[in-house]
């Protein structure tokens, strides 16, 4: 089995190539290659399938070739993926998989068709405007940590970090708590803290994720789009460019009246073979 390894701000990721839809891939499977100790390590498993043969891509193969088969390091498949979508776009190009044009390439997700475009160094992917849903609570180390509910495509609860209290403080070795009646599938959680003005930006966040199925990662892009949409709300508007600092660098978001664009490195590490028996 071929794989390349690849990141997007630290948010890393096992690709596996299998374009007709052969590969046999099980959530014990996607576990043992995301093991940081006995597998080849990572926040989650990009498999690159046409849309046409994946039964969760078919649909949408009018509009995409190629569909983002995204799974998280426990072996649960989530619906969107804003980090494993520019990765995969990367590793579309570099591969020869896809031709690099100055057009947007679509790719087909679990929650809908994104569109992308490479940046320089890094690439950008148009999702739709996250949708802000109402206020819910997590719990974490016996505080209680009010936030809002957010969508972009897959869930989001972001908090922001009450004054007096450092990010870099906060304990997420273990998951937050939250209401499994708002979040009947889990939920990604963010918590959040102001930074100074950057230029450029209308808004600075910081933010460190508990992610759904990987535990803390050191970036989330979906994340990353709720925390801004945030943000804006917070500030008085409902469009703008927000500058969000994760632990693993920096991501920009983009939202306009029609969708949103995450924007910042996406870059390949290594490429290989996993060992026969293993
Ligand atoms: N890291 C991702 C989000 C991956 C999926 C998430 N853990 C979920 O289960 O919804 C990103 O960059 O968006």
């Amino acid at each position: 089995m071929e794989f390349t390894k690849g990141h997007g701000t630290g948010n890393d990721f096992v690709i596996l190539p299998d374009p007709d839809g052969t590969l046999e891939l099980t959530p014990g499977l996607v576990a043992a290659l995301c093991d940081r100790r006995r597998g080849i390590g990572g926040d989650g498993v990009l498999r690159v399938v046409r849309a046409a043969h994946h039964a969760d891509g078919v649909a949408l193969a009018d509009e995409a070739e190629w569909f983002m088969d995204y799974w998280n390091s426990d072996g649960s498949a989530a619906e969107m993926c804003g980090n494993g979508a520019r990765v995969f776009v990367r590793y579309l190009l570099e591969s020869g998989l896809a031709a690099p044009s100055g057009a947007v390439l679509p790719v087909a997700t679990r929650a809908g068709v994104v569109r992308a475009r490479v940046e320089g160094e890094g690439v950008a992917v148009e999702m739709r405007r996250p949708r802000l849903a109402g206020a819910s609570v997590a719990g974490l180390g016996g505080l209680a940590l009010p936030g809002t509910a957010v969508d972009v495509g897959n869930p989001h609860l972001v908090c922001p970090v009450p004054a007096g209290l450092e990010l870099s403080a906060l304990d997420l070795t273990r998951a937050p708590e939250f209401d499994p009646v708002v979040f009947p599938a889990g939920v990604n959680v963010e918590f959040v803290t102001v930074g100074d003005p950057v230029d450029g930006a209308d808004g600075h966040v910081r933010m460190r994720v508990y992610e759904r199925g990987s535990a803390e990662t050191h970036s989330c892009g979906t994340g990353a789009c709720a925390v801004a949409a945030v943000a804006l709300r917070d500030g008085g508007r409902d469009t703008g460019v927000v500058a969000v600092d994760v632990p693993g660098g920096r991501l920009v978001v983009t939202l306009t009246a029609r969708s949103c664009w995450l924007s910042g490195p996406a870059v390949l590490v290594a490429t290989g073979e996993v060992s026969p028996g293993w």
